[in-house]
């Protein structure tokens, strides 16, 4: 379980995050929807600790997190694995090594910092690539594939952290409407089929509600929306998105939320 007490962040007069309390009960898949500025992403990054609140709490399984430093911090945050808008590969490298630096946190130091990839992790970061149907792109430079297959990668090597928690921030806002769903549908399994709580930034609402078991709004640092999608009725839209709002707003969720299925960890083809 992931509770957020209170949580603030202030940047010098500006508020970004103002006093958000929320439970997230493992397995959740929550959307944090706003307009830009809310304070989407800075709520995001509280949680893995790239930035640090002004106050408040962030506890995961009843430890709270804003107090890890060093070791525990680093521990922390291999357990919370990103995934960016910008998907954050290393173009000149292959999509397997990319995939396999998710395992770094897994492997001793002396090997990490040799990159020697064991005969295991390298099947464990292909099994990953094959999950999301681009094992064949194993060795090519991840800067030669698209936006969509790059955060596919970006993705498996989220999974191959073995993480507790995905923060995906706006992962689908450079891509195209069928990468869109490609995506999403990525996080959507690794969601169900691992029991991963996936938090997910979203600026468009019908995919948040058409992928996202629970919405989050945000407007101007404070939560103004909690609840499951077919709750976020007119007046909610408008509260989140002012004038915005009969833009955003599509009433009809495309994609039945589908039931949790949890499976343990097992990557291995
Ligand atoms: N490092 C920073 N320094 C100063 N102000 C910041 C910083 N990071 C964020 N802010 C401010 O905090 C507020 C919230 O920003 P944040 O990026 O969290 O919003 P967001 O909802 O993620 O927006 P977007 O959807 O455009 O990414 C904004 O007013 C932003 O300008």
């Amino acid at each position: 379980m992931l509770i957020i007490e209170g949580l603030t962040r202030r940047f010098g007069e500006r508020i970004a995050v103002d006093d958000v309390c929320l439970e997230i009960p493992r397995g959740s898949f929550v959307g944090v929807i706003g307009r830009s500025g809310a304070g989407k992403s800075t709520l995001l990054r509280m949680v893995n600790r790239l930035a640090d609140p002004t106050a408040g709490r962030i506890l995961w399984d009843g430890r709270d997190v804003t107090a890890l430093r060093g070791r525990e911090l680093r521990d922390w945050r291999a357990r919370c694995a990103m995934v960016f808008q910008q998907f954050n590969l290393s173009g000149r490298l292959d999509v397997l090594t990319n995939v396999l630096v998710g395992r770094l946190n897994q492997v001793p130091a002396h090997r990490s910092l040799l990159r020697l990839w064991s005969a295991e992790d390298r099947a464990i970061a292909l099994a990953a690539l094959e999950r999301f149907d681009i094992a064949e792109l194993a060795a090519q430079r991840a800067e030669h594939l698209s936006g969509g297959q790059q955060q596919r990668v970006a993705i498996a090597r989220a999974l191959v952290q073995e993480p507790d928690l995905i923060l995906a921030d706006e992962p689908i806002a450079s891509l195209d409407p069928r990468n869109t769903r490609v995506v999403m549908d990525a996080l959507a399994r690794i969601n169900r089929e691992f029991g991963i709580t996936v938090l997910c930034n979203l600026h468009a609402l019908d995919i948040a509600r058409s992928y996202c078991d629970r919405l989050v709004g945000l407007s101007a640092g404070r939560l103004v929306f909690d609840g499951p999608p077919d709750a976020l009725d007119a007046d909610a839209a408008r509260q989140l998105y002012g004038l915005e709002a009969d833009e955003v707003v599509d009433a009809t969720p495309t994609v039945p939320p589908a039931a949790p299925h949890v499976v343990p960890f097992a990557f291995q083809a």
